[in-house]
């Protein structure tokens, strides 16, 4: 089924989506790719090579195009055969994403398949702060950041992320919402798996 079928999930930081592709990924032994950590990958190589992701746009475009990203175990990143995933998470790499996510050329080079069924994964921004506030405690046992700095976090990057003129956040028109402030994890793996299997059935009655 994992020829046939792809489901792509978009929305906002913290939404849940890595969490719930993983799952997904698993359920239906479906290949697992994280678009979000290969622009973080480009942007920790390109901050690493001393490129201006401003500046330095045409540079940043040859070195993502020469990078082997790949996802060599679920969760894990790695770069030309080093795993990076801890580092894609670095502070240094959040500030320098932004216009490495609107660079025509690296959007280009990361170009991602046409899926086939698309999810659109919204919480509102409370739900979202509180969830990377736990994941957050439980990663680094103390942490400067109160509740309230990480949800401004949140708030920044999804004005950032929407306003951006570049392929910014937004719904496709054929894309399927979730909001899952109210849902646990496993119920929103379930729901997605429902519109997996409905979409199934619609294809099959088409053939
Ligand atoms: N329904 C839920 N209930 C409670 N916690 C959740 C739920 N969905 C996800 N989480 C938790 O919220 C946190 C953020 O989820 P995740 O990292 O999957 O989001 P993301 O959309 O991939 O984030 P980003 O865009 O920042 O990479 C994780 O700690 C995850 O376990
Ligand atoms: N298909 C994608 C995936 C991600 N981005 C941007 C959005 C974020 O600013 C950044 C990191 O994403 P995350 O790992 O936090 O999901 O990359 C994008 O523009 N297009």
């Amino acid at each position: 089924m994992s020829r046939l079928f792809r489901i792509a999930i978009d929305g906002p930081a913290a939404s849940g989506k890595s969490t719930t592709a993983k799952q997904l990924a698993t359920l239906f032994r479906f290949r697992y790719i994280d678009s979000g950590a290969m622009f973080r990958a480009v942007t920790l190589k390109s901050v690493e090579a001393g490129l201006d992701p401003e500046k330095h746009k045409d540079q940043v475009a040859t070195l993502a195009s020469s990078l082997d990203i790949q996802f060599p175990e679920l969760g894990t990143v790695s770069v030309n055969g080093l795993d990076v995933t801890d580092q894609l998470r670095q502070e240094s790499v959040a500030r320098a994403i932004g216009p490495i996510a609107s660079n025509p050329q690296v959007r280009h080079t990361l170009a991602e398949h046409q899926p086939e069924l698309k999810i659109f994964l919204v919480a509102n921004v409370r739900a979202r702060a509180q969830r990377r506030f736990r994941e957050l405690q439980q990663k680094q046992q103390h942490t400067d950041e109160t509740l309230e700095q990480v949800m401004a976090d949140i708030e920044a990057r999804d004005l950032a992320d929407r306003t951006r003129t570049i392929s910014p956040l937004k719904m496709a028109d054929d894309a399927v919402e979730l909001d899952t402030s109210h849902l646990s994890i496993d119920q929103q793996v379930s729901a997605i798996q429902k519109l997996v299997y409905q979409k199934l059935e619609q294809q099959q009655q088409q053939q």
